[in-house]
């Protein structure tokens, strides 16, 4: 085949051109379709900006010529795709996260609020103290406040709106936790709105998972209702990882880390017991991301339960007879489940099936526990001349509340720059995060809604059944 002849996406690529050397085919791609963000009224009033960044400006640091992303600059949702079936189409893009050589906010007059919302991640001490240092020491913003106790902080009193300043935050970098305090709940939105305008703030930065996310929706739908020239950028924070588009959220890495030592010992109290069982519940309320890479890293793991996977207890190939077979073959087995996996199987009241915490998140009965008790009754039930051990561990708020690892310090260092550098563009509504490993700014409406299940029919879960060797669980 002709190297330079064009080929067309779907139109199938010539294999018997796979010879022994490299050849070249050109294919046509479909056109591409820049999702692009808001811009705040003000940006949009006169759009070329016309504040020089003060990047630029810096005593002792000369920017390189490509150091400034171009308005031109996008990145690619999909990096890959099928030439012998159809590529997206339209091929999605965003525009570059980084800096920007002129701005459409001036600094000197910009007042942040930096809020913290919903559960703990390690980094988010991280991202609120890079926010702090990136707006006053790149920028020179100099009114930073940080909002106590999430979004309720901002109809709060004066004691919870702190002022912040780089030495403030020098170490919090270190700290586990959530230096601001975060809670659920207290989303009234007129109120939060009021206060925003009270205070004088003009960008607002809002760190938090997926009902961070939809209220920052909200607030920002309700700046627009009211013509207001304050920004809104959220920035995604949820050691699940069950926020979409980005290639993963900060924290996840370091609570796979932690949750090692976990199955670590699991591991050891089973090998050290008769036909002994080391049981682990991770978190993951929706989705089983953090089991699913503890399994894959761990390589101790018999049997790892999601909840993007059903599972049955009895019965042929079901759990207890899959285990029963491993502790005849091994001696011992441990199993990873994510807190999310099985609710439809325990037993539970009309009442608990209701139960909400006070962001309106289903509240879930403890499967921990209760695989354990199901675990030790269908032993007694089957084998009760065999001894029998299961151990039971829950380092849930464990694997969350230390300090971020190095990896994920330095991503929360990027998303919190990336963040900054697209308020400074002019940007509002949106979302920054790496996609296929590019810094980029994806509309905040786009990742409230998109979810992040595991893909049970991709490579990752199938590496998971080949490092178990597990049951499907589809009943013949
Ligand atoms: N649909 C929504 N509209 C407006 N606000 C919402 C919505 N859903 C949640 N919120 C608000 O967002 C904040 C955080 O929500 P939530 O407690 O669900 O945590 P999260 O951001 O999803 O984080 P996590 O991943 O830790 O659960 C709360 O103040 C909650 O009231
Ligand atoms: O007990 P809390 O703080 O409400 O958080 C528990 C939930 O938070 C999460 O970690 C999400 O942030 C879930 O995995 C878990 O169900
Ligand atoms: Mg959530």
């Amino acid at each position: 085949m002709d190297p330079a002849a064009p080929g067309s996406v779907g139109g199938g690529v010539d294999h018997a051109a796979d010879a022994t050397a490299p050849t070249s085919t050109s294919v046509t791609l479909p056109p591409l379709t820049l999702r692009d963000v808001p811009r705040l009224p003000a940006a949009l009033a006169s759009p070329t900006p016309a504040v020089p960044n003060p990047i630029s400006r810096h005593p002792y640091s000369h920017p390189p010529s490509n150091f400034y992303i171009s308005p031109g600059d996008v990145s690619l949702r999909h990096a890959f795709f099928d030439l012998a079936s159809a590529a997206p189409s339209p091929l999605v893009a965003y525009r570059r996260a980084g800096p920007r050589r002129d701005l459409a906010v001036d600094p000197a007059r910009a007042r942040a609020a930096l809020v913290t919302c919903g559960g703990l991640c390690p980094g988010l001490n991280t991202v609120l103290r890079e926010l702090v240092v990136g707006l006053q020491e790149l920028y020179g913003v100099r009114d930073v406040f940080g909002v106590a106790a999430g979004y309720r902080g901002f109809y709060g009193g004066d004691e919870d709106h702190v002022r912040l300043d780089t030495a403030a935050v020098d170490d919090w970098h270190k700290k586990g936790g959530a230096a601001l305090k975060t809670t659920r709940g207290g989303f009234d939105l007129a109120k939060i709105v009021d206060g925003i305008v009270a205070r004088g703030y003009t960008q607002i930065y809002a760190i938090g998972g997926d009902g961070t996310m939809r209220g920052a929706v909200a607030i920002f739908q309700e700046f627009k209702r009211r013509g207001l020239n304050i920004s809104i950028t959220g920035i995604p924070k949820t050691v699940d990882n069950d926020i979409g588009i980005i290639d993963r959220s900060f924290g996840f890495q370091t609570a796979v880390e932690i949750a090692q030592q976990a199955i670590d010992a699991a591991h050891v109290e089973a090998v050290s017991a008769v036909n002994g069982i080391g049981l682990v519940k991770l978190m993951g309320r929706s989705t089983g991301h953090i089991a699913l890479h503890a399994t894959l890293s761990s390589r101790d793991v018999d049997c790892c339960l999601i909840p993007e996977v059903d599972f049955f207890l009895e019965g042929k190939g079901g759990l207890f007879e899959f285990l029963y077979e491993r502790i005849k073959k091994k001696g011992h087995a441990v199993v990873v489940v994510a807190e999310g996996a099985g609710p439809e199987l325990i037993p539970r009241t009309d009442d608990q099936k209701r139960e909400q915490d006070e962001s309106g998140n289903i509240v879930f009965l403890d499967v921990g526990p209760w695989l354990k008790s199901e675990l030790g009754r269908w032993w007694k039930k089957e084998h009760l001349d065999e001894l029998f051990t299961v151990k039971y561990i829950d380092p849930t708020y464990m694997i969350r509340a230390v300090p971020a690892n190095a990896t994920d310090n330095l991503y929360c260092t990027l998303l919190a720059h990336s963040a900054i550098h697209g308020v400074m563009a002019g940007f509002t509504g949106f979302v920054p995060g790496p996609i296929n490993g590019t810094y980029s700014y994806i509309p905040l409406e786009d990742v409230a809604v998109a979810k992040n299940p595991v893909d049970v029919n991709d490579h990752k879960w199938a590496w998971v059944r080949s490092v178990t060797n597990q049951p499907d669980f589809l009943k013949s």
